[in-house]
C-alpha cells in the first residue's frame, strides 16, 4: 500500500500545502485505479467564482506535520488525550475548521464542525461515496486470502464501482425492512434468553448482576447477528456454548482491538509487517475459517426442503453470490457486535438517569406486552414511537459514530475555503448534536423533541421545536448511498432487547460516577459500569 501524491496545478496555495495525498491501494490494484480515476475525473481546474473567492487551503487553521507531532510528545496539548479529547482541544485552538496533515500514509484531513460544510461534502459526494479507513480488510481479502474471497474487499473497504457492484446486490436484502423484520421472531427468542440468563446472575436482594453486564450485552449483540448473518444460534446465552461460537467471539474481541491499532492509528504495516500485525492476520485467518465453516454446515442445511416461505438473509446472500456472501456475513460480524452492544448500553444508561422518562416508556411497553410471556410480533411493534423516540435521543446525546468521514471527490469549498478533491473531511456530529445551538436544553434526555404532535398513543406532549430543522446535525448510522448498511438490523435488535429488559426490570444507574467511553473504531463504553435491575411487577 502506498500513497500517491496528485499535483493539483489549479489551485495551488501559497504555504506549501499544495500537495493533495490520495491513497493507492496498491493491494487491491483496480480498486485503487478505480478511485483515483474517479477523483482525477475532477481534476481539471475549478474556476467557478464561489471557488476562486474562497481562502486557499494553505490559508485553513491548523498545525504543520512537526508542531502536530510535537503535540503528542510529552508534556504536548494533546498527549494522553483520546479521539475525542483530541478533536476538541483541536477545536478549541483552531476554530471550527481546521486541516491535519497526514502522517504516515494517512492523507490530509480537514475537521469541520459546520452542518453546511457536512451538506456540501455529502451533496456532492456522487454515488460511488469514499470512505477509506479499515485497510487491513483489503490487504487480507485481496492479497493474502484471494483463495477465500476471490478479489472481493467487501463493503467496508471497497470503493468506487466495485463498491457499488456488492452494495448494489446487498442493499435489498438488508436494507428492506420486511425482509430484515423477518428475524423478530428469532431476535425476540434470543432477547428472552439474556433476561432469563440475567436473572440467573441477579442478586435478588441486591438487585444487581455477579457478572460483567457490557460483557453479557456482547454475548448477546453476538448472538443476534449471527442468526441474522449465519442464520445459526451459537448459543453464547446459555451454558453450553458451540466451542467454535466460544473460538469466534474472543478473535471477533482481538480483531476490534487489532483493528484500531493497525487501521485506525498511524502504523508502518503498509511498509513493513511486524510481528503484532502478522497475528492481526492469524486472527483474520481463524475468524475466516470459523465463519466459512458456520456458512458451509448453513449451505447443507438450507439443501433439505423445507415448507419455510421466506428465506433468511444467509439464503439471499448465497444466491447473489458465494463469494459476496461469505465477506459480507463477516463484514456484519466485525460490524454488528460492538456497536450494537455499545449503542443498547448508551442508551439504557440514558434511561437508567432518567426515571421518568423510563417510566414513561414502560408504559408503552405494558401496552405492547401485556403479559411478559407473550411474543413481540409484526404487529404489536408496529406502533412504539416512545421506544423510537428513547433509541434516536440516546445516540443523539451519545452518538457511538462520533464523527462521518468522506475523502471528497470534487473540489469543495468547505466555510469558505478551497478543500482541493481527495482530501479527507471529517464531519464532527457528535458535537453538534449536543450543541444548544442545534437542539434546546441540548443536555437533556428528551425524547419528546423525537415524537411528530398527535403521534404517541400513550398521551405524551411531542415537543419537535426543540430539535434540530437541519438533518445534517444529527446522523449516527451515516448518510447517502454510504450509510450502515446494518442500521435496520440494529434498530430491530435494539428495540427488542429494550423492551423485553424494560418490560422485566426497573433499570437504574449505581456507579457515582457517569459512563466512561474509550475511543476506539467507534465509541465504546468503559469503567464501571453497574445497573440495579428490580423486577417490575
Ligand atoms: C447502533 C449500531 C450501529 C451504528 C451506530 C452504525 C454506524 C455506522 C456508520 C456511521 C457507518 C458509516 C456510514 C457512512 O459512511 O455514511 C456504518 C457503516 C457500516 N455499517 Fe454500521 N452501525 C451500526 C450497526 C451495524 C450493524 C449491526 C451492521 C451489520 C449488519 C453494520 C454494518 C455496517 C457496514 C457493512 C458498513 C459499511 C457500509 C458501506 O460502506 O457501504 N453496522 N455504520
Amino acid at each position: 500500500m502506498m500513497w500517491k501524491i496528485v499535483k493539483k496545478s489549479a489551485q495551488l496555495p501559497s504555504s506549501g500545502h499544495q500537495l493533495c495525498f490520495v491513497r493507492v491501494f496498491s493491494v487491491g490494484g483496480k480498486v485503487g485505479q478505480q478511485t483515483q480515476l474517479e477523483i482525477a475525473g475532477n481534476l481539471s481546474a475549478r474556476s467557478d467564482e464561489k471557488w476562486t473567492q474562497a481562502k486557499t487551503y494553505g490559508e485553513m487553521p491548523g498545525p504543520s506535520s512537526l508542531k502536530m507531532i510535537s503535540y503528542f510528545m510529552p508534556g504536548g496539548a494533546l498527549r494522553n488525550t483520546n479521539l475525542i479529547q483530541m478533536n476538541r482541544r483541536m477545536r478549541e485552538m483552531y476554530g471550527d475548521i481546521y486541516r491535519l496533515p497526514g502522517l504516515m500514509g494517512k492523507p490530509n484531513v480537514v475537521f469541520t464542525y459546520n452542518p453546511q460544510d457536512f451538506e456540501t461534502t455529502y451533496r456532492h459526494e456522487g454515488v460511488w461515496p469514499i470512505r477509506i479507513g479499515l485497510e487491513s480488510f483489503s490487504y487480507y481479502r485481496k492479497v493474502k486470502r484471494p483463495d477465500v474471497f476471490g478479489g472481493i474487499g467487501g463493503l467496508v473497504s471497497e470503493q468506487g464501482k466495485s463498491w457499488a457492484d456488492i452494495r448494489n446486490k446487498v442493499n435489498p436484502v438488508l436494507m428492506k425492512v420486511q425482509n430484515v423484520r423477518q428475524n423478530l421472531p428469532q431476535l425476540d427468542q434470543i432477547a428472552k434468553e439474556f433476561i432469563d440468563k440475567l436473572e440467573t446472575l441477579r442478586n435478588p436482594e441486591t438487585h444487581t448482576l455477579q457478572a460483567n453486564f457490557h460483557e453479557e450485552l456482547k454475548n448477546w449483540a453476538f448472538e443476534s447477528i449471527s442468526f441474522v448473518a449465519l442464520n445459526t444460534r451459537m448459543g453464547l446465552l446459555s451454558d453450553q456454548p458451540d466451542p467454535n461460537a466460544a473460538r469466534l467471539a474472543k478473535h471477533m474481541g482481538e480483531f476490534f482491538n487489532y483493528s484500531f491499532k493497525y487501521d485506525v492509528q498511524p502504523s508502518i504495516w503498509p511498509f513493513y509487517k511486524t510481528s503484532g500485525f502478522k497475528k492481526f492476520l492469524e486472527t483474520y485467518d481463524n475468524i475466516t475459517e470459523i465463519t466459512t465453516n458456520y456458512i458451509e454446515t448453513a449451505m447443507q442445511r438450507f439443501e433439505i426442503k423445507d415448507d419455510r416461505k421466506t428465506k433468511s438473509v444467509l439464503e439471499q446472500l448465497l444466491e447473489l453470490n458465494k463469494q459476496v456472501a461469505v465477506v459480507m456475513v463477516m463484514d456484519m460480524l466485525m460490524a454488528g457486535i460492538d456497536t450494537t452492544s455499545s449503542a443498547c448500553l448508551t442508551i439504557l444508561y440514558h434511561l437508567a438517569n432518567n426515571p421518568s422518562k423510563q417510566d414513561q416508556l414502560r408504559r408503552e411497553i405494558l401496552r405492547i406486552l401485556p403479559d411478559p410471556k407473550g411474543s413481540l410480533t409484526d404487529d404489536n411493534t408496529k406502533n412504539m414511537p416512545y421506544l423510537r423516540a428513547c433509541i434516536k435521543e440516546g445516540l443523539r446525546i451519545t452518538s457511538i459514530t462520533p464523527g462521518n468521514f468522506r475523502i471528497t471527490t470534487k473540489d469543495l469549498v468547505l466555510s469558505g475555503y478551497q478543500v482541493p478533491a481527495g482530501t479527507g473531511v471529517l464531519m464532527g456530529v457528535l458535537e453538534l448534536s449536543n450543541s444548544d445551538e442545534y437542539f434546546a436544553q441540548s443536555a437533556d434526555f428528551l425524547p419528546e423533541r423525537w415524537l411528530k404532535t398527535g403521534s404517541t398513543p400513550d398521551g405524551v406532549q411531542a415537543c419537535p421545536e426543540a430539535r434540530s430543522r437541519n438533518p445534517f446535525v444529527y446522523l449516527p448510522f451515516g448518510f447517502g448511498p454510504r450509510t450502515c448498511i446494518g442500521k435496520r438490523i440494529a434498530e430491530l435488535e435494539i428495540e427488542t432487547l429494550l423492551v423485553r429488559l424494560l418490560r422485566s426490570y426497573k433499570v437504574s444507574w449505581l456507579p457515582e460516577t457517569p459512563m466512561q467511553y474509550e475511543s476506539t473504531i467507534i465509541l465504546a463504553p468503559c469503567g464501571d459500569i453497574r445497573f440495579k435491575l428490580e423486577p417490575v411487577d
